[in-house]
């Protein structure tokens, strides 16, 4: 029999090239065009982050992309619970300081994916005993994506990895190169944004991001 956390579509597989949508980084493309070429370079989760957009633009944002997303890849919302449930999202991503896992949780349902940010420990632990599904931590590195994000360095990540049965995925910084930092750590996969959505050619950076990640975890 399996348990209800099995039937989640939040497979560890599933967070290998995970891809984090940013509207400044589009510099004249649209942002369903940009996924889409991230999807078919072999991203394998995409969440919509859109610091500045209202509920009702997210709603709006994830009709669109949910077209060209293909069925197999979880498509989650940052922060706005409201509007993951409203546009059916596969599920919604939620910070320390966003709604609580537990609300989270609740608000979507057993079968829907809640992923939450963590920077210790401590917060893994107590996500993961509210229902989280798997956890973001970072930044590993330096990025201009979120200057203001806290550091969060590799032994952290390693031992957060080790103090819980979800999967984690890295995030902050991360690229071609530096993926190779993740190996040992325990990671299920790689989140990122302007390595993917930066590129010129987002179809190809995917590419050699999923090869990158590919020979380390
Ligand atoms: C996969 C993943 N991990 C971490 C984050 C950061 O989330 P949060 O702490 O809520 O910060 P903002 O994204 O809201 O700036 C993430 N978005 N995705
Ligand atoms: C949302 C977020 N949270 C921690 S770092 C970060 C941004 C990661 O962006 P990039 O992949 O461009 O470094």
């Amino acid at each position: 029999m399996q348990s209800p956390r099995e039937y989640l579509r939040c497979h560890p597989e599933a967070l290998r090239l995970y891809a984090v949508t940013d509207a400044s980084w589009l510099g004249g493309r649209t942002l369903d065009e940009c996924v889409l070429e991230a999807a078919e370079g072999g991203a394998t989760f995409v969440q919509l982050r859109d610091k500045r957009a209202s509920t009702s633009d997210l709603v709006e944002q994830c009709g669109r992309l949910r077209r060209v997303i293909p069925g197999d890849v979880p498509f989650v919302i940052n922060d706005d619970l409201e509007a993951a449930l409203v546009a059916q999202a596969d599920g919604v991503h939620v910070g320390q300081s966003d709604a609580a896992c537990e609300e989270a949780r609740r608000v979507l349902g057993p079968e829907k994916i809640v992923g939450v940010s963590v920077q210790t420990v401590d917060q893994a632990l107590a996500a993961s005993e509210a229902g989280a599904d798997y956890l973001g931590v970072g930044a590993l590195f330096k990025t201009a994506t979120k200057p203001e994000a806290a550091d969060v360095c590799l032994a952290t990540l390693s031992d957060i990895c080790r103090s819980v049965d979800i999967p984690v995925v890295a995030i902050g910084g991360l690229n071609e190169k530096t993926v190779a930092a993740l190996e040992g750590t325990g990671v299920a996969g790689a989140a990122v944004v302007s390595a993917l959505f930066a590129a010129s050619d987002i179809r190809q950076a995917a590419r050699g991001l999923k090869s990158a990640i590919d020979r380390v975890i």
